[in-house]
C-alpha cells in the first residue's frame, strides 16, 4: 500500500508568565530574565500541506484582530520556514507549502501568539519536508526566531533564563485555572521594556528569583501560587495603559485569588481555585462597557498543557 503525504495540523499554546523577573538591559538591548512560563489551553492551529509554492493563509476567532497579522512575507511563520530550510542547506524556492493559521491567541496580547505560530511552523514543516531535525537544533532555531519561541515548543511549566530562550521544565503538581481578560488593543513589547528601563535605570543585571513561586507550583496549592505571582513588566504596563490596573482590581473584587498582567500585556490573567470558580469570575467580568456598550472578551483556560504538537495528519493510505 502506498502512503500519500496529505499534510498535517500542529497545535501550539499561549503562555502566561507566572513570574517575570527582569534585570537591567544588556548591551545588545535585550533584558536578562528569570521567568516561569506556563502553557495554557488557548491555542493557535497551523495546517501545512504539500504545495509547489509558498502560501500563507489565516482564519481568526472573533476576538482576534486579523488585520494586525502580517501576511505578505513578514509573518514570523515565513521566518521560521526560512531558518529551518537554511539550517538544512535547502533552497527555499524548492520548498513550498500551503500553510494556514487558525488563530485564537490575541495579537500583541502578551500571550506569545506569534511565538506559538513559529513553534507550530517548525514542527509542521520539519515533518512535511521530512527533515527529522533533532530537538536541540529545533530549540536553537526557535531561539533565533524569538525569546518565547523555545517555550512554545516545550510547553508545560518551565523556567526561562537568558533573554527567556533557555528553557528548563520544572515540577508542577497543580492543575491551574485561569480567567483571561483580553483587550481590544494590543501593546508593543519593546515599548513596555523601554518604559521598564525608564522606571529602573539602575536595575541589577541579576533578575529577581522565583524560589517561593517554584515551591508553590510543586505544592499544587492555588492560594500559595496566587501569593507568589510576580511580573516586573506590570508597573510599566500600568503606566502605559492605566485601564489595566482597574481591570486587575475588578477581577480580584469578583473573587479571583489574584490578578496579573500577562507578560508585556495587555491581557490580564486571574488565578482561580477551580474550573467552576473560573467560570463564575469570567461571567462576572463579561459586563458591557457603560461608555461603548462593548462586552469584553473574557475566556477560561487551564494549564499546564503540552507545547507544539501534531493533532492531525501526516500520511493517508492511497
Ligand atoms: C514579554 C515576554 O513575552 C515575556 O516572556 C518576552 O520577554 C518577549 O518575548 P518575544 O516577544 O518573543 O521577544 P523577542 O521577539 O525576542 O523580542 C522583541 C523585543 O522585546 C524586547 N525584549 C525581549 C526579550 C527580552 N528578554 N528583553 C527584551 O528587551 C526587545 O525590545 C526585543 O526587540
Ligand atoms: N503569526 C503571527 N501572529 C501574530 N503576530 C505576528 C505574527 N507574525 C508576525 N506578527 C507580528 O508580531 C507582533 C507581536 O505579535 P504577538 O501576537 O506574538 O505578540 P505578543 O503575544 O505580545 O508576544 P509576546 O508576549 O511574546 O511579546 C504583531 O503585532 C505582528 O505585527
Amino acid at each position: 500500500m502506498s502512503r500519500r503525504n496529505t499534510g498535517l495540523t500542529v497545535r501550539a499554546p499561549a503562555k502566561i508568565n507566572l513570574h517575570l523577573g527582569v534585570g537591567g538591559v544588556r548591551p545588545d538591548g535585550m533584558h536578562p530574565l528569570l521567568t516561569v512560563y506556563q502553557a495554557v489551553s488557548l491555542y493557535d492551529d497551523l495546517a501545512a500541506a504539500p504545495a509547489e509554492a509558498w502560501r500563507l493563509g489565516l482564519t481568526v476567532d472573533d476576538h482576534v484582530a486579523a488585520h494586525e497579522v502580517p501576511l505578505a512575507g513578514d509573518n514570523i511563520v515565513d521566518r521560521a520556514a526560512d531558518l529551518l530550510a537554511a539550517h538544512h542547506g535547502l533552497a527555499r524556492a524548492d520548498h513550498g507549502a500551503a500553510v494556514h493559521i487558525t488563530k485564537a491567541i490575541p495579537v500583541a496580547g502578551g500571550m506569545a501568539g506569534g511565538s506559538a505560530d513559529a513553534a507550530a511552523a517548525l514542527v509542521a514543516l520539519d515533518r512535511l519536508w521530512g527533515l527529522e531535525t533533532c530537538d536541540d537544533d529545533l530549540l536553537a532555531i526557535a531561539a533565533e526566531l524569538g525569546s518565547d519561541v523555545p517555550f512554545a515548543l516545550l510547553g508545560g511549566t518551565a523556567v526561562g533564563t537568558g533573554r527567556g530562550e533557555i528553557v528548563t521544565p520544572v515540577a508542577d503538581h497543580g492543575s491551574w485555572w485561569w480567567v483571561l481578560a483580553l483587550s481590544a488593543r494590543g501593546m508593543s513589547t519593546p515599548a513596555v521594556y523601554r518604559h521598564f528601563d525608564e522606571l529602573h535605570p539602575d536595575a541589577s543585571p541579576e533578575p529577581p528569583p522565583a524560589d517561593a513561586l517554584l515551591a508553590a507550583l510543586d505544592s499544587g496549592d492555588p492560594a500559595r501560587l496566587a501569593a507568589t505571582l510576580h511580573n516586573d513588566l506590570q508597573a510599566p504596563a500600568f503606566d502605559l495603559r492605566p485601564d489595566l490596573a482597574d481591570r486587575i482590581a475588578r477581577g480580584e473584587a469578583e473573587g479571583a485569588l489574584r490578578g496579573l498582567v500577562s507578560g508585556s500585556g495587555p491581557t490580564c490573567v486571574f488565578l482561580c481555585g477551580s474550573g467552576e470558580h473560573a467560570r463564575a469570575v469570567a461571567a462576572a467580568l463579561r459586563v458591557p462597557d457603560p461608555a461603548t456598550g462593548a462586552e469584553p472578551v473574557v475566556l477560561v483556560a487551564h494549564g499546564p498543557v503540552a507545547g507544539a504538537h501534531v493533532v492531525e495528519g501526516l500520511a493517508a493510505h492511497g
